[in-house]
């Protein structure tokens, strides 16, 4: 059987792993003929198919596949937005280039990567099955490999070969009798209402909580899933334990640090959201405060991500609001369970996180985001008092047009036109004298990062803090999707950009130097999927922005969206 794992990776790897624990498709070298027939047919059948109009990479099939000789002469689409073709793989990679001695644990990438069941393509980016990419560093060398997440809506697809579960953008086919439809028509709302419809596919961040656990999540509640970062294996669903989980939905990016977890609980009801806190080593939510919408009936503004200083947090009401009416459509609607209402109004909030209280309630001009950068208490009379909260996010200039973007024929057809929105760093300046309105302004001149700006990170330590630059996905024009890793100074307004022709990188990770005293020194970890089909993982310099160390993937990976490390203990 042909296969894309070298021998050098398939030697190495036992470094890490023993025999036994190996079970990638192609690169177990311990399988014996009858697996290696079955075994990649059950693959092919599940993973390999023709897209409509265009055609999945055929980089990863056995060379005697008939996936093969029925897609030659094709036209191929970006690896990013092909799903993998195999449930696991593991290897080491080989490194050019010198990985800094410091640099020793795991950055762990999650993503959807998997957009199809038997015959049925997905619709949207964010309907894939969460793939989990590692990168372990280990003195100086890199031990990787991938793994499908076994969440419940992935197994119940892979045993029934049809959707099985709501995702972001699909809905499961109710069944054919007429007569049943009816009431299986109520059962769905019941399903909806209950939560027992909606997907549990974490495919959206990881996180490392504070007593080391490391939790896979989406934005349904039920999307929280604990993994094994070594093994990249799935442990079971983070059970929690507060009797909050009736509001099914949670925002997909909590806030963690070594002794806590915040997150925002959309109401969907009482339109609002609960602020919750998590101390680490709990699996109990505590409500500290709840914020009523300021739209009044409508729906609560989508909640992607949000914000925190050292003693507020930031929650975005944001005019795309969920939208009870597109949630029971099992047609998606251009902006899919949603609806863009500026007319009512676009708000921030600020909490006190000692008292729950709301000590500021902002009306600001119309947003669209899906990232928070960072936030912070600026007091400028100098006197100890915070007079103003910063807080920074990827604005997409109040477009919704990126959320359809984001489909998959769009992203697989238009690879290399100039149709991608332009996006910047938005800069909330949130008074907190009490008064009405707040600003949003646009922190850096957006050209200087090709007028594309999503997929952030900063250096973890200035959470909450007064901060100086920005990790995230830029462009170089023309493109489709952020195709460029930028380096913004938010200070002196520079930008530092790092590109290659085709390429497509998934989210710049700051990881800090230990005992580091300046905000750059660290490096900056990406996994980049290559037009030609593969696939590496890269290292720059957090000062430079310069490549410190590449290493090349045996085969291609799909675009992923975030990530976090987990220190070497
Ligand atoms: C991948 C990503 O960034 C976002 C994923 C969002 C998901 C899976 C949202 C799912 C939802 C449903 C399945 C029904 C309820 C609404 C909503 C939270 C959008
Ligand atoms: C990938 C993305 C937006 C890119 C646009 O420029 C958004 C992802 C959101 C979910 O994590
Ligand atoms: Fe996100």
């Amino acid at each position: 059987m042909a296969s894309l794992i070298t021998t050098k990776a398939m030697m190495s790897h036992h470094h890490v792993l023993s025999s036994t624990r190996i079970t990638s498709l192609c690169s177990d070298k311990s399988i014996d003929d009858k697996q290696i027939k079955t075994k990649p047919q059950i693959s092919h059948r599940l993973f390999s198919r023709r897209i409509s109009g265009v055609t999945r990479a055929v980089i990863n099939l056995p060379a005697s596949s008939p996936e093969r000789e029925s897609v030659e002469g094709e036209r191929r689409c970006h690896v990013a937005w092909t799903s993998v073709q195999q449930e696991k793989w593991e290897g080491e990679l080989t490194v050019q280039g010198k990985i800094p001695t410091w640099l020793n644990g795991t950055y762990l990438r999650n993503g959807p990567g998997l957009w199809n069941i038997g015959d049925h393509d997905f619709r949207h980016l964010f309907d894939g099955y969460s793939t989990l990419v590692k990168l372990q560093f280990d003195d100086g060398r890199i031990f990787s490999g991938h793994r499908l997440l076994e969440s419940d809506a992935y197994k119940a697809a892979k045993k029934h070969k049809k959707l099985c579960y709501r995702e972001f953008s699909e809905v499961p086919k109710p069944a054919r009798n007429s007569f049943k439809n009816l009431f299986s028509g109520i059962g769905e709302l019941v399903k909806l209402f209950s939560g027992e419809s909606l997907t549990d596919n974490a495919n959206t961040g990881v996180v490392r909580l504070g007593d080391g656990r490391v939790m896979c999540l989406t934005e349904t509640q039920k999307g929280s899933i604990l993994v094994d970062h070594e093994t990249l294996e799935t442990i079971g669903k983070f059970e929690y334990d507060d009797g909050l989980c009736d509001h099914m939905i949670q925002s997909a990016h909590p806030i963690v640090t070594e002794t806590e977890m915040w997150t925002l609980i959309p109401d969907l009801v009482k339109p609002g959201y609960r602020v919750v806190r998590m101390e680490a080593g709990s699996n109990k939510r505590e409500v500290v405060g709840r914020v009523k919408c300021r739209a009044g009936s409508w729906g609560p503004g989508w909640v992607h991500s949000f914000a925190v200083t050292e003693n507020y947090v930031v929650i975005p009401e944001m005019p795309l609001r969920y939208s009870v009416k597109n949630l029971l459509r099992a047609e998606p609607t251009p902006l899919y369970k949603f609806e863009w209402c500026p007319e009512h109004g676009a708000f921030v909030h600020v909490m006190s996180k000692l008292t729950g209280q709301i000590v500021a309630s902002v009306e600001v001009p119309a947003y669209v985001t899906f990232h928070f950068i960072n936030a912070y208490e600026e007091d400028e009379n100098g006197d100890g008092k915070a007079t103003v909260i910063i807080a920074d996010c990827c604005e997409h200039n109040a477009d919704t047009r990126i959320l359809d973007m984001l489909r998959l024929h769009t992203l697989r057809s238009s690879h290399g036109h100039d149709v991608l929105p332009d996006a910047r760093i938005g800069r909330f300046k949130i008074p907190l004298d009490g008064s009405k309105y707040g600003k949003l302004e646009t922190a850096v001149e957006a050209e200087k990062h090709g007028r594309a700006m999503d997929m952030c990170s900063i250096n973890p330590l200035y959470l909450g803090k007064k901060y100086r630059y920005v990790y995230a996905c830029g462009a170089k024009r023309p493109c489709n999707f952020p195709n460029a890793l930028s380096k913004v100074d938010i200070v002196e307004k520079k930008v530092k950009n790092w590109h290659e022709h085709g390429i497509i990188p998934s989210e710049p990770f700051f990881v800090p130097r230990p005992g580091a005293t300046l905000e750059d020194d660290g490096v900056v970890i990406s996994i980049v999927s290559e037009e030609n089909g593969g696939s590496y993982a890269i290292l720059l310099d957090g000062s430079s922005f310069e490549e410190i160390a590449r290493a090349k993937f045996p085969y291609g990976l799909p675009y992923g969206l975030h990530g976090c490390w987990i220190p070497k203990h």
